[in-house]
Parts: structure tokens; C-alpha cells; sequence
């Protein structure tokens, strides 16, 4: 399995490091490195630090921070930006934008895995620019084109 630097910033999570759940698990979950309950309100968003930082180091991958099903669908605790990209350079804390996009308050506990980060590869490209692309099948079609069944 490929090592990645991690430093611990919040001393709490030296023995817990984030770990995938099953062999077959893609997301290590992420903590709310705080030190008591915050309640968010409906439609509030707070940042949330994880006590962790990584740098991927290798242009080559990225990371991604996605929110957890559970805590998604359930608790309506999903993410500000939606997705959050890490990028290979990045050497700062990991931090979780979280958006309570639920229609009642959740009160968030210290500690709380509170969503999921997967490492992918990238393709860092350059641009050609050109007159005319060989042809597609699809073309420019696009935005329901292929039909509805
Ligand atoms: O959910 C997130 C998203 C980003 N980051 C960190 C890592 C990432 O490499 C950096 C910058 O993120 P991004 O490029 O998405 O934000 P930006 O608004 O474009 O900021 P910048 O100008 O610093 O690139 O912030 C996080 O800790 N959590
Ligand atoms: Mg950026």
C-alpha cells in the first residue's frame, strides 16, 4: 500500500489515524478535531478542523473529501463546496466544510467521523489549441441529447 505523509496536529488523533473500514473500502473517514459539541444550525456552514494534514507530494494524485452516506442522507450533514480537492502540494490541516443542508439543528461531538477522504489519480494536462477536433460519435451533443430511456 502506497505510505503518504501525514503530521499529526491535533495530538488526539495519534492513535487513531484514519484507516479504511473494510479491505474493499475506498473513503478513510475524517474527525472533527474539536473540543466540544458545536451545534449547527439549519443551512449553517462551519469550518471543521481534522487534526491532520498530508502532502501527497506527486502531482500525480489528489486528494478528495466527500461527505459520509450516513451523515449525508440522515443527518443532513454534507459539504459547503459540495467536494473538497486537496491538492499534492497542499501541506495544510485538512479541513471540512460543513453544511447543515438539513431543515433542523445537529449538534456535531467532538471527535465525530465526519466525512471521508479519497486519494486519486490525476492527469495534470497542458493545452493545444485547435481549429477543428477529429470526429466523435457524440459530437457536441450533450445535456439530455442521448434521450430520456
Ligand atoms: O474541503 C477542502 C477543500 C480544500 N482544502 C484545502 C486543500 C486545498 O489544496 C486548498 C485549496 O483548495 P481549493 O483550490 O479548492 O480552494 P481555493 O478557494 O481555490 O483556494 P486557493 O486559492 O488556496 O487554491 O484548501 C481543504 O482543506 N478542504
Ligand atoms: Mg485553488
Amino acid at each position: 500500500m502506497k505510505k503518504i505523509a501525514v503530521k499529526i496536529i491535533d495530538q488526539r488523533m495519534q492513535d487513531q489515524l484514519p484507516a479504511y473500514a473494510t479491505a474493499g473500502s475506498a473513503g478513510l473517514d475524517l474527525r472533527a478535531c474539536i473540543d466540544a459539541p458545536i451545534t449547527i444550525q439549519a443551512g449553517q456552514t462551519v469550518l471543521i478542523p481534522t487534526g491532520l494534514a498530508i502532502h501527497l507530494a506527486d502531482p500525480g494524485y489528489a486528494a478528495m473529501i466527500l461527505p459520509r452516506s450516513g451523515m449525508g442522507h440522515k443527518n443532513g450533514i454534507v459539504l459547503g463546496n459540495l467536494v473538497g480537492l486537496i491538492d499534492s502540494d497542499y501541506q495544510g490541516q485538512l479541513m471540512v466544510s460543513t453544511w447543515n443542508r438539513g431543515n433542523s439543528e445537529f449538534t456535531l461531538q467532538p471527535m465525530e467521523r465526519l466525512a471521508q477522504l479519497i486519494i486519486v489519480p490525476v492527469l495534470q494536462v497542458g493545452f493545444e489549441v485547435v481549429e477543428e477536433f477529429a470526429d466523435s460519435t457524440r459530437g457536441e451533443g450533450g445535456f439530455g441529447s442521448t434521450g430520456k430511456h
